[in-house]
């Protein structure tokens, strides 16, 4: 377990369950092993079977404890049936993931009918779908940690206007329930993603990889993120360590969403430090 090199307590998660959805691959299942790790027993979902074993089979390697679920986030009767099983295989749900997600990049006037609509109805109408089950079957009574997975959209999102515009939905949404829920003892967080090194990014056209590549350097670490810096965000802010936080969206984007032209990163400045006593002006 130790091959995670986790910051946290072995224990921190002992007797909590978890579920990340997408958890078979990328940031999910990198998150899912961080709580496997940490002591959770962790379900993890998603529309691909063979995606799910390989990760329930890593898990097991590690000497974690994992169950999985074939579920389509969009399909209500679906995650309502996912809320059921965990229920019957671990009796309660402590922490839910909403990692599950995606999109095509395409410029704007070209998405067609069925590609919004399938980008809107899987960031945003599958996000409040889990949400929503795991709060009537499990959250209402007993309290509980959402963690919802967005992106980094402020600045709008040129060539993904459908994600975009769905995760600044569910950035509100998660303001929302926050509010609504905290006297059932829930809190609801984000986090918000840069450009992060995952499978998931190996599913784009190889005609938009050089761009991403370009992108992924328009911050101050001057890099794309890992799995890990985003699973330690999202294992902080499921954790009592942050008991007084709800509502709050975290930027994991090594300062992408503030990204100024005139202070790229690696010291480029475009005109004189200031830093020098001998460069003042
Ligand atoms: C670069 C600058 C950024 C630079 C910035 C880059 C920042 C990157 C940050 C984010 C990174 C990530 O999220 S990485 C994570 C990426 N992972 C994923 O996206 C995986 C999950 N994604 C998906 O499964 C799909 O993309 C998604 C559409 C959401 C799922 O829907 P479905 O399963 O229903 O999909 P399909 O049936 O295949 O498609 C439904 C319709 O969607 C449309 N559609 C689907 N793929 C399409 C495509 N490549 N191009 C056009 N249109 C497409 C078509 O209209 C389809 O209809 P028909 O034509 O009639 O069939
Ligand atoms: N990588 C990045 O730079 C960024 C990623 N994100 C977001 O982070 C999340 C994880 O992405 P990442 O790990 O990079 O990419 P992946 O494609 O590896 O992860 C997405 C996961 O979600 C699952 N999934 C997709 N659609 C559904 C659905 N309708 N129902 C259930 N599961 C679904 C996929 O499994 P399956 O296909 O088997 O269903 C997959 O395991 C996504 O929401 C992504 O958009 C946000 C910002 C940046």
């Amino acid at each position: 377990m130790s091959a995670l090199n986790s910051i946290f307590s072995p224990a921190l998660f002992k007797d909590k369950n978890v579920l990340v959805t997408g958890g078979g691959s990328g940031l999910g299942l990198r998150a899912a092993r961080e709580f496997a790790a940490l002591g959770a027993t962790v379900f993890i979902c998603g529309r691909t079977q063979e995606k799910l074993d390989r990760a329930v089979k890593a898990i097991h390697g590690e000497g974690g404890r994992v169950e999985s679920v074939v579920c389509d986030i969009r399909d209500r009767d679906a995650v309502v049936e996912l809320m059921q099983t965990v229920s019957d295989q671990a009796g309660k749900l402590d922490i839910l993931i909403n990692n599950a997600g995606g999109q095509f990049p395409a410029p704007a006037e070209t998405i067609s009918a069925k590609g919004w609509q399938a980008v809107i109805d899987t960031n945003l109408t599958g996000t409040f779908n889990v949400m929503q089950a795991a709060f009537n079957k499990h959250f209402r009574k007993k309290g509980g940690a959402v963690v919802n997975v967005i992106a980094d959209m402020w600045q709008g999102f040129p060539m993904m206007a459908h994600t975009g515009a769905a995760r600044a939905a569910v950035d509100n949404l998660t303001k929302t329930l926050a509010n609504e829920w905290g006297r059932h003892g829930v809190r609801v967080n984000a986090v918000a993603p840069g450009i992060i090194r995952t499978s998931g990014l190996e599913t784009y056209d190889p005609a938009v990889r050089p761009m991403i590549e370009e992108a992924g350097k328009q911050n101050q670490a001057a890099r794309m993120g890992t799995e890990a810096e985003v699973a330690a965000a999202l294992v902080f802010l499921a954790s009592p360590a942050a008991a007084y936080i709800t509502g709050a969206t975290l930027r994991i984007d090594g300062g992408q969403s503030i990204f100024h032209p005139l202070y790229p990163p690696n010291g480029e400045r475009v005109w004189p430090a200031f830093d020098d006593e001998n460069e003042k002006p």
